[in-house]
């Protein structure tokens, strides 16, 4: 990690109400190129929401988010910030990549379609180029043989592997993984995370909201504990699985083990 350079991802001051519900609270937190950076906690701590946020599929009240030194969502008018045009803001959304909890796939489609889909109409590439990266992609997630099956077919681990070669086909420059593995059955969770650590290990810059304490501990090159709104501390893995400075997190964690264990 090379603190001297421009995050890629930056959050500034990040906060955001629900009606009267205060769910982040000023959330401050850079990600560098290359690194991985898994986030922690507790139902309702706003981990999602934050995640959200980096693509804008919320909007921030205060505060702002940029990637790759662009501000997200927004620009500066008259010392205002102002939404960009939904056409700024699709292209924008390009460059984040973001894998949810349910696989977001269209089940009308088959998995092929489903990869081809936004490269074609969003990003314009030819048919024949968005064909050819969706096999070597599905390759990649080791889905080779299931081009034309649809999604309803598929295990929720290859639903998720094919999610993820989706969200890989529009060549993001980070990608966000919002509890990917939770929907899913315990014998296909590790062909997802499996996917995820090579994705880590080929240099992607990652966000992963996860409860796979393990992967976190082997993966991330950062962990970020959120609770009630914020970020309560950050740093190793090392540091916050093994000595964490909050009695929060501490007790999280036993939580979390425990149930893990269980
Ligand atoms: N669109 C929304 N409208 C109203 N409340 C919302 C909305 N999105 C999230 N919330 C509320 O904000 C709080 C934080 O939600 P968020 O999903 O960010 O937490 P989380 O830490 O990711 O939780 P979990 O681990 O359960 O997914 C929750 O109380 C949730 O119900």
């Amino acid at each position: 990690m090379t603190e001297d350079k421009t995050p890629l991802i930056q959050i500034e001051g990040v906060s955001k109400s629900f009606g009267p519900l205060h769910v982040l609270d000023r959330v401050d937190l850079d990600v560098y190129a290359g690194e991985v950076v898994c986030i922690i906690g507790p139902s309702g701590s706003g981990k999602s929401t934050l995640l959200r946020c980096v693509n804008h599929l919320e909007q921030p009240d205060e505060g702002w988010v940029k990637v790759d030194g662009e501000m997200i969502g927004v620009e500066v008018r008259n010392d205002r910030l102002v939404e960009l045009p939904p056409a700024e803001l699709t292209r924008q959304r390009t460059e984040v990549g973001m894998v949810f909890q349910s696989f977001n796939l269209f089940g009308h489609m088959t998995v092929l379609e489903n990869i081809i889909e936004s490269p074609v109409q969003v990003l314009r590439e030819s048919k024949a180029k968005a064909l050819e990266h969706a096999r070597q992609l599905l390759e990649w997630v080791r889905l080779e043989g299931k081009e034309n099956t649809y999604p309803r077919q598929l295990s929720g681990g290859q639903q998720q592997r094919a999610a993820i070669a989706r969200a890989l086909a529009m060549r993001p420059k980070v990608m966000l993984f919002d509890e990917p593995t939770s929907a899913l059955d315990p014998e296909t969770v590790g062909e997802v995370l499996s996917v995820m650590r090579r994705l880590a290990s080929e240099g992607l810059t990652m966000m992963v909201v996860t409860h796979e304490i393990d992967f976190a501990r082997d993966v991330a090159d950062r962990v970020a504990f959120m609770d009630g709104g914020d970020i309560i501390e950050q740093g190793t893995p090392a540091e916050v699985l093994d000595n964490p400075r909050e009695e929060r997190t501490r007790q999280f964690l036993s939580r979390v083990v425990n149930t893990n264990q269980g």
